[in-house]
């Protein structure tokens, strides 16, 4: 099987777009986006969405952050992204592949503290056992950090950004441990009006 592996790690993406509810959205937006560490991974932003591509490590390190800086102005702000790994022919961010596995914005986003909820599902491609794969590769109550609960077509998930995005990492990591091609799709909120008393 040709897994377009790459040592011993594969390529991920994730293609993501910033909605802030507020005038200023344009710096938010940018301003997220320049504030973090993007090196390690390739990034392309159009009018419609960012996509950055790399390793699993750093493309979670630069989404997260991402999502922190911008929900960190006490704006609210909403994430929508869909994570992939193992595309046939996602080969373009081949000379990312031999970076480092230091994250590059953990330090950062370590000082940020922002709770959240968010909703996440995820496709194993390919597999006639799709849900066995889902139901089990994720053991949910690993996530001891975060509130896990059940909706339709998706498990939300409440808590601090970064424990949510650690929970959405480690849920996507095992699943592709066992299916080659693997994409999952979230929504993030933060400060929502809908949660002030
Ligand atoms: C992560 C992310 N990347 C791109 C866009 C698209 N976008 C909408 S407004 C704006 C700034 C002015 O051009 C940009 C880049 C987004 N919303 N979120």
């Amino acid at each position: 099987m040709s897994n377009k592996s790459c040592g011993t790690s594969r390529i991920a993406g994730c293609q993501f777009t910033l909605y802030p509810m507020s005038d200023k959205f344009v710096d938010i937006i940018l301003g997220a986006l320049e504030e973090v560490d993007t090196s390690k991974v390739w990034k392309d932003t159009d009018d419609v969405s960012t996509c950055v591509r790399g390793k699993m490590t750093h493309v979670f390190d630069v989404t997260k952050a991402i999502f922190l800086h911008a929900a960190k102005t006490g704006d609210h702000v909403a994430m929508n992204g869909t994570f992939s790994i193992g595309c046939p022919g996602d080969t373009e961010a081949d000379a990312y592949m031999d970076e480092a596995d230091e994250p590059l914005n953990e330090e950062k986003s370590q000082q940020i503290s922002q709770q959240a909820g968010c909703k996440f599902s995820l496709y194993p491609m390919g597999r006639e056992d799709y849900m066995d794969a889902i139901y089990k590769q994720i053991d949910l109550s690993k996530h001891r950090n975060v509130e896990v609960s059940h909706a339709h077509y998706a498990t939300r998930l409440d808590g601090d950004v970064k424990d949510i995005f650690q929970a959405l990492h480690q849920s996507f990591d095992s699943v592709q441990e066992k299916v080659s091609h693997v994409t999952m799709t979230f929504a993030i909120s933060a400060n929502s009006p809908s949660n002030q008393a």
